[in-house]
This record gives C-alpha cells, sequence and structure tokens, in this order.
C-alpha cells in the first residue's frame, strides 16, 4: 500500500499543498484530477522523491519514504515516474533508451524490451534516434522506459497528451491492461475524462492543494459533491430548487435532459455537432442549459425538457 500522510509542500511563493492524506491499495488505478494549478504534478513530484515535504510522511508497503533531501540520485527503486517533459536519450535508439536501466545481464533482455515496445505501438521504430521521433512518439517511449524494470508503482502525468486519438484509445487499453495483469498501482494526473472513466477505479479530486473528494471513479462521476467535481468530467448544468418540481438543487450532465413534453420550455440558441450527436445549448429564465439531441434544433426553436428518469 502506498500511504500519504499529513502531507504538506510549499514552494517559496506559497503553499501548494495541504495535509494530503492518501491509502492506495496495490494494483490500484487512481486518477489525480483538477484545475490546473491545483496540485497534481507537486503531489507526483512528491511521492516519487524529486521534492521533499515540509511536514507529514509518504510510506511504501510499510516503510517510509525518504524525500529529496536524502537521495543524489532522486527517486524510489519500485517506482517510475513519467513526468510532462519526459526525460529520453535523444542521440541514442528507441531500443537503447528502453532498454537503458535494463541490466545486460538479463537473458530475455531483448524479448522484454520488443514486448514493452509492442505494448506502446512503437515497434517499428526501436532503431530510430529519439531525436528524430514526434512528441506524442516520445512520449510512448518514455512510458515504454517506466514499465521496464517492472516497477510496482507507476507515476504518470498527462502521460497522453501528445497522441493522437488514432493511436490514444488503443494505447491506453494496451497499458491498463498490461498494468493490471502486473499487479502495478498506477496514479495518473491528467486533465482527460476518456483516462478517467474507463480505466481507473479511483478518482482523487484537488482543489487548490487540497483532496475535496476520493471515491470510486464512477461514484465520483455519477453522484458529484458538487459543481467542480462534475465539470472536470463533463459539461454541468445546475438546476435551479423547482425548475423539475426538485426540492435541492440539481447537479447534472447534458446526457441527463432531454426532449419530453413534460418538461419545460426552452428556447435553443446553439448546436454544436458532436459526431453521435448534436449538444445543444438553450436558455429557460435567462439561464444556460446544455443538452444532448440526437438531431438538430434550429436556433429560436421552443422545446419541451425534462431530467431523464434513470
Ligand atoms: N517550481 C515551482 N516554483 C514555484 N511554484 C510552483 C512550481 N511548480 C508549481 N508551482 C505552483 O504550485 C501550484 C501547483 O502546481 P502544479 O504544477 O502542481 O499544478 P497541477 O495541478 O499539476 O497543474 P497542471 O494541471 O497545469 O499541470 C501552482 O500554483 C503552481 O504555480
Amino acid at each position: 500500500m502506498l500511504h500519504l500522510k499529513d502531507l504538506q509542500f510549499s514552494y517559496p511563493q506559497g503553499k501548494a499543498l495541504h495535509k494530503i492524506n492518501l491509502k492506495i491499495d496495490q494494483g490500484t488505478h487512481a486518477a489525480l484530477i483538477g484545475e490546473s494549478g491545483c496540485g497534481k504534478s507537486t503531489l507526483l513530484n512528491l511521492i516519487y522523491g524529486l521534492l521533499q515535504e515540509e511536514s507529514g510522511e509518504i510510506t511504501f508497503e510499510g516503510k517510509i519514504l525518504d524525500g529529496a533531501d536524502f537521495h543524489l540520485v532522486p527517486g524510489h527503486p519500485m517506482m517510475k515516474y513519467v513526468p510532462q517533459e519526459f526525460d529520453l536519450m535523444p542521440f541514442t535508439t528507441v531500443f537503447e533508451n528502453v532498454g537503458e536501466h535494463l541490466s545486460i545481464q538479463i537473458d530475455d533482455r531483448v524479448s522484454r524490451i520488443a514486448d514493452l515496445l509492442h505494448i506502446v505501438d512503437m515497434s517499428d521504430f526501436k532503431d530510430r534516434k529519439v531525436k528524430t521521433l514526434s512528441g506524442g512518439q516520445k512520449q510512448r517511449v518514455a512510458i515504454a522506459k517506466a514499465l521496464a524494470q517492472q516497477p510496482k508503482v507507476l507515476l504518470l502525468d498527462e502521460p497522453f497528451s501528445n497522441i493522437d486519438n488514432f493511436r490514444k484509445n488503443d494505447l491506453r487499453r494496451s497499458l491498463f491492461s498490461y498494468l493490471k495483469k502486473e499487479n502495478i498501482t498506477c496514479l495518473i494526473a491528467t486533465h482527460d475524462k476518456d483516462d478517467v472513466l474507463p480505466f481507473t477505479h479511483q478518482t482523487i479530486i484537488m482543489r487548490n492543494g487540497h483532496i475535496i473528494d476520493h471515491r470510486k471513479t464512477i461514484d465520483c462521476y455519477q453522484k458529484p459533491f458538487n459543481k467542480y467535481g462534475a465539470s472536470l468530467f463533463n459539461e454541468v448544468n445546475v438546476i435551479p430548487v423547482g425548475w423539475f418540481n426538485n426540492a435541492e438543487e440539481i447537479i447534472c450532465y447534458p446526457e441527463q435532459l432531454a426532449v419530453n413534453e413534460k418538461g419545460i420550455e426552452v428556447i435553443v440558441e446553439n448546436s454544436y455537432f458532436k459526431g453521435a450527436d448534436y449538444l445543444i445549448q438553450a436558455t429557460y429564465q435567462d439561464e444556460t442549459l446544455l443538452f444532448n439531441s440526437l438531431e438538430k434544433l434550429e436556433t429560436g426553436q421552443k422545446v419541451k425538457l425534462a431530467l431523464k428518469s434513470n
């Protein structure tokens, strides 16, 4: 188990993390989400030992992990980190980069590197020098390199941000199924709900250096505590008391509203094509509402809208 107890950290400019408490069981995949600047990268840097905590403690399997002040070479042997600015050797090949820390005595070294390159779909590039790769290709090499020494914990900071949609989904599926098979704990900081919803067991929501929610990912999505939490996943409507005979304010996603004859009458402002359907922007009592529609609706059109029943 990875255990963070009352962890605090400040930069000279001010406090970045306040009393962070977190327990992550081995093999868990957890997403770290929150607005830009809320402290996600700082937390990953602390866990990996690139920074020194001001107070508090990090333990892994019951042993204290010392911070940066106690290491000449930062990091912990059972942990790997793929930061936003990944660290590769530009003038050597993809193959050499992935195998950099793998002992040359290992019998299956070549096949291990080949397997890892397959996971990140970079087998065809194994002899290419890293400096000749695109940003997304470098990102994939950095992930393979992080996996090479079979870490128990993998820390990822926006790992798919440079990768095209065409490859991203394949890569996510193959990476997370590998992590599951090998029982590797993964903490992934991301702004992309498609990294979070299909692949993580738990979600940790951060705001202003605090953890404000830590539950199963499905609960964070379906039962958000507030608008901030919900808006990290999707567009959000806040429905005032009474619009749908509701006794309390309702936070809901566009997919939870639908055209329905028994609903309130809204005026369509815009239709945005999204592929499978349209996102409709409408107004009711001068407030904006967002909902999905299979058909395009015309600006000025009046439609009735209700909450979908679950
Ligand atoms: N090296 C630094 N020196 C001073 N302040 C820093 C440093 N790095 C980050 N900060 C500040 O600490 C806070 C947390 O930053 P951090 O990079 O951890 O946020 P984040 O949630 O990872 O953001 P993003 O989603 O944009 O990557 C921010 O206010 C940021 O400006």
